[in-house]
């Protein structure tokens, strides 16, 4: 593993475990608060953990034990990067002193620092812009400049903490093309809310909840097939749990949930996890018998366009109607309904 990380922090409910080979992206998912900028600081050496060890290709960057820190590498000599979601460009430095500041500080005479700062000032497509102080630049060219930055100090390891999120939505999807490139062949770690994010640009994706991480696995898998509400949640999935009864899940509220035959060999009891399509999903204002149905009992939290349909939250699932059913059903925040999906619309399995 290049990166092996295992910390605790008990001031801020953290206890987490992490590893990425060489190479390779992981995506920190979770909600606001679950601990994933707390992963970064800790690894960047912005703080330190009360117990536990971070290792880049084998070399200790910091141990704690019970609150003593035994091995501590300071930030600048970590040979890791951060990326935050502002650029924090140095208003008196030119774009390309900006970006020739990392190999500058590590000892590289001003021309070979200069000149790497132009190849990768040209790698995220700003060449043009390198004697331009900072102030004249868009959000979106400065982050560019903050990415050629970071890479220009040839970190080990990169930390990306939501590189977009500051950004107009308009900029994003050139900036993740230009991430998805540069990110190739280089060992990083990118926190993020957004899907397409940890889709296009991670390998492997972690999912943090209050401190813990509850899920983590190939991207495609975690997105298919997630375990944690967060990974179904982002994946734009409904996800139910429970345990398996022979014929199909039992949820905690008693509800059952039948599906594709998950295959033999599970034992009674064993947890499931369900999970289907809102689009599968018909909303109903009384109950429906007849054909392999599973119908849930729900109340509407709320209603939001989607694309030519209009997604209806209730409880804990979401559907995507016609507007023209939404209408039809009269239904607006508070109305009771019965939702119902086909057998063959749910992917069951354990887990
Ligand atoms: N400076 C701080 N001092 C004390 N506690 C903090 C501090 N910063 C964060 N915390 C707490 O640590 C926990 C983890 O926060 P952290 O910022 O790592 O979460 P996050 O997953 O990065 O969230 P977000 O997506 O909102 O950035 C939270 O309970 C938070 O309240």
């Amino acid at each position: 593993m290049t990166l092996a990380f295992a910390a605790a922090l008990p001031a801020r409910g953290f206890d987490v475990e992490l590893d990425v080979a060489e190479g390779r992206t992981l995506a920190l998912l979770g909600p606001n608060g679950a601990g994933k900028s707390t992963a970064l600081g800790i690894t960047a050496g912005t703080l330190r953990p009360h117990d536990g060890h971070v290792t880049l290709d084998g070399r200790p960057l910091v141990r704690a034990e019970d609150g003593r820190t035994r091995t501590w590498v300071p930030p600048h000599a970590r040979q890791v990067a951060l990326l935050a979601q502002e650029p924090l460009l140095f208003p008196h430095l030119s774009v390309r002193q900006n970006v020739a500041f990392g190999p500058r500080s590590q000892g590289a005479a001003r021309r070979a620092a200069d000149a790497a700062a132009d190849r990768r000032l040209a790698q995220v497509g700003l060449a043009h812009l390198a004697d331009r102080p900072p102030s004249t630049l868009s959000g979106g060219q400065a982050q560019r400049v903050a990415v050629a930055r970071a890479l220009a100090a040839e970190p080990r390891l990169l930390l990306l903490d939501e590189p977009m999120a500051a950004l107009d939505v308009d900029v994003t999807p050139e900036l993740r093309q230009t991430l998805k490139h540069l990110l190739a062949g280089q060992t990083a770690i990118i926190t993020t809310h957004d899907v397409l994010d940890a889709l296009l640009l991670a390998d492997e994706v972690a999912v943090i909840e209050d401190g813990r991480v509850v899920e983590r696995g190939p991207t495609p898998q975690v997105l298919s097939r997630p375990r944690s509400a967060f990974a179904a949640r982002i994946a734009g999935l409904n996800l139910l749990t429970g345990v398996w009864t022979g014929g199909g899940v039992r949820t905690p509220a008693g509800e059952m949930v039948h599906g594709h035959d998950p295959g033999d060999g599970l034992a009674a009891g064993a947890p499931m996890t369900a999970v289907f399509r809102p689009a599968a999903v018909s909303v109903y204002l009384d109950e429906r018998h007849g054909s392999p149905r599973n119908t849930f009992r729900g109340t509407v939290r709320s209603l939001e366009p989607r694309g030519d349909l209009v997604r209806v939250r209730t409880d804990h699932l979401a559907a995507d109607v016609t507007p023209q059913a939404a209408a039809e059903l009269s239904l607006t925040p508070g109305t009771r309904v019965w939702l119902s999906v086909k057998a063959a619309e749910v992917d069951v399995y354990p887990g």
